[in-house]
């Protein structure tokens, strides 16, 4: 099967600024696919190669087997995006705004009218069709941006942190829309600083970093690599904590990290500490402590990352360079953006 996304050894660089330094991943077609990565890690520089904002300087990037660029106009058009900022055109009724979209994309102007309807419908601002985009609410604009993202019906849905500054409400409604969408076959490509909003709704994630791809795994195989805490209460604790013979396979294994007594709480750091979880009952049962309470936190997807990409600094490129890049010369494409 054809992947959605194929990137291969892909590369960007701005002036003096190495935004993507040969990245290759592939995305399945059908998949909900999250790409993470701390700020300034190369994300949107990514989505704007895939939908032709931004020139590649080096390597391979396809759309359903389409080059990005000798193929522009069939990557493009499988693509729905729905960008970061509101490039949006202030001075139309959104429902028209969606139309020239539409008829950008080749779509006739009766049915581009219905579809209008339908995807304003879709993502509950139908009554909202007549006003201007800057009229609307911060909820209805990231509402609007997905309906622009879906006007032309696409394979492939990109979505740069389309939560952002959301509440919980609509963030919710927006998630179900996205998992329905996903459910019913268009592949989804999600950037987000939410990472529990990744954990919760992604079959895989890639984390990148200062232009470098650092892993793709599934939320779960990530959260896997992190230590979790077992935390066990004990009826009349030892002052320190105990010998446990029985965990000494785990610490031979390195799975057991560390054994400590906080009060009469037991706490054992251990990756997959589900696997860990027997031996230490035994172990207890041997040095004769009773339990009261016992649990496992799992760490979260979001521990795993931030410890991923603590060292990179992503940032670390200098402001001053976008700043110098400001004039962004180029030609304009359909989302107002700019290629490189
Ligand atoms: N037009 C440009 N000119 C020069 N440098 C740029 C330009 N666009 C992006 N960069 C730099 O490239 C790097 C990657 O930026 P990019 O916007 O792709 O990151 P990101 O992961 O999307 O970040 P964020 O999460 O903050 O949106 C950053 O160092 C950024 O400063």
């Amino acid at each position: 099967m054809t992947a959605a996304i194929e990137v291969e050894d892909l590369r960007k660089q701005y002036e003096g600024v190495q935004a993507l330094d040969g990245v290759s991943l592939s995305v399945p077609e059908g998949s909900f696919f999250g790409l993470l990565g701390p700020n300034g890690a190369g994300k949107t520089t990514f989505i704007n190669i895939l939908v032709g904002l931004v020139r590649r300087s080096g390597g391979r990037a396809e759309v359903f087997g389409h080059d990005v660029e000798d193929d522009y106009r069939e990557a493009r058009d499988a693509i729905g995006l729905a960008p970061q900022e509101f490039n949006v055109d202030h001075f139309f009724p959104v429902r028209e705004v969606l139309e020239h979209k539409a008829g950008y994309h080749g779509i006739p102007a009766d049915e581009a009218r219905e579809r209008a309807d339908e995807v304003l419908k879709q993502v509950g601002i139908y009554d909202k069709r007549d006003t201007r985009f800057n009229w609307l609410s911060g909820g209805m604009k990231r509402r609007f941006m997905l309906a622009r993202a879906l006007i032309t019906d696409p394979d492939l849905l990109i979505l740069d942190e389309p939560t952002a500054g959301v509440d919980v409400q609509l963030r919710h409604d927006l998630w179900d829309l996205i998992t329905e969408l996903n459910e019913s076959g268009t592949t989804i490509l999600l950037t987000t600083h939410y990472i529990e909003e990744a954990e919760r709704l992604c079959d895989e994630v890639a984390i990148l970093d200062s232009g470098n791809l650092l892993t793709v795994a599934t939320p779960e195989e990530l959260m896997d690599r992190g230590p979790d805490k077992i935390r066990v209460t004990l009826r009349n604790a030892p002052a320190s904590a105990p010998d446990l013979p029985a965990l000494a396979a785990g610490e031979r294994e390195g799975r057991v990290e560390s054994v400590e007594l906080d009060g009469d709480q037991l706490v054992v750091t251990a990756t997959q500490g589900g696997l860990v979880a027997p031996d230490l009952v035994r172990a207890l049962d041997r040095a004769g402590l009773e339990i009261v309470d016992f649990g496992i936190s799992r760490t979260s997807l979001e521990e795993v990352f931030v410890d991923m990409t603590r060292e990179g600094g992503s940032d670390q490129q200098s402001a001053e360079t976008v700043a110098a890049d400001g004039g962004r010369g180029g030609t304009v494409g359909d989302d107002g953006g700019v290629s490189e």
